[in-house]
């Protein structure tokens, strides 16, 4: 079995008196890509900002890539914080840099490379996700919403992570752009041979996506699994969540892609 990228143990959220999570436990694989769902409220943003090191749970241990990100001192935790990419739900570019800085930022910000090198890196990043050298002079205002998520998509990928995190990732996306989104994160995932963390409330996204699926409820994450496993367990939210009218298309959807799967062989 894959080595674990991320292990979560024994995790506690509170603020004030409201507990979020309680004694919650994950583990992520290299190559897996892990689809976070629950219900609203659930703390699935508040788990993924403790994976990201930018929150701190009440108690217990965030290990990625093998350290304690909550006790790692700030230098440590920026050289971690370089191998992973992040994908926020709304794209968050900086307005006033052109489409190409906005992807050469984070290579500049390590301070080594030069100049000609990084303008080469991130045209490259660019083109990987279908942004033409033209395009990379825009301003972020003058892109379509569907193309604000592809250079977001090239930055959280500049320094070539070895994971990366995806908020909402199709949100905000009609169906044709999100369907190519998902294709997109799909051949990239497997170019770059990234380990893949989403929460997302699309379930098309989901079962296009997940190699597993990690459910969290009361407070803890009740199921961890792949798709197939998960959506067949009892428990009512996940009934509700995957059973009802607008999971039963995505079922199907996982289904064909199952069978294609299969042919394949
Ligand atoms: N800094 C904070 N202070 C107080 N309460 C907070 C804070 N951050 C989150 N919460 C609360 O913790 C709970 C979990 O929030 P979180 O945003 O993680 O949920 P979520 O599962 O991502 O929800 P949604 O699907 O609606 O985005 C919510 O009740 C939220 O109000």
């Amino acid at each position: 079995m894959a080595a674990p990228i991320i292990r979560i143990r024994d995790l506690w959220t509170q603020f004030d008196q409201f507990v979020v999570h309680q004694d919650l436990n994950l583990e992520v694989r290299q190559g897996e890509i892990l689809s976070l769902v629950g219900g609203s409220g659930s703390g699935k943003t508040t788990l993924l900002r403790q994976m990201l090191g930018l929150e701190k749970p009440t108690r217990g241990h965030v290990e990625v890539f093998g350290e304690d990100i909550h006790r790692a001192g700030g230098a440590r935790l920026r050289q971690l914080r370089n191998r992973w990419g992040m994908l926020f739900q709304h794209g968050a570019l900086f307005s006033a840099l052109s489409t190409l800085d906005n992807v050469a930022q984070p290579m500049r910000e390590l301070g080594v490379l030069p100049e000609e090198l990084i303008r080469d890196a991130a045209l490259l990043k660019l083109d990987m996700v279908g942004i033409t050298p033209k395009d990379a002079q825009k301003m972020p205002a003058d892109l379509s919403g569907g193309m604000v998520k592809r250079v977001a998509l090239a930055r959280a990928l500049a320094l070539e992570p070895e994971l990366l995190f995806l908020d909402e990732p199709t949100a905000g996306l009609d169906p044709d752009l999100s369907e190519s989104f998902v294709s997109l994160i799909s051949s990239l995932h497997q170019q770059m041979r990234l380990t893949v963390v989403m929460v997302t409330h699309d379930l098309d996204t989901l079962f296009a996506l997940s190699t597993k699926i990690a459910v969290l409820a009361d407070k803890r994450v009740i199921a961890l699994g792949a798709p197939k496993e998960v959506i067949a367990l009892p428990h009512s939210f996940i009934q509700r969540f995957f059973l009802g009218e607008r999971g039963k298309r995505a079922l199907e959807v996982l289904r064909e892609k199952e069978m294609e799967t299969n042919h394949g062989k």
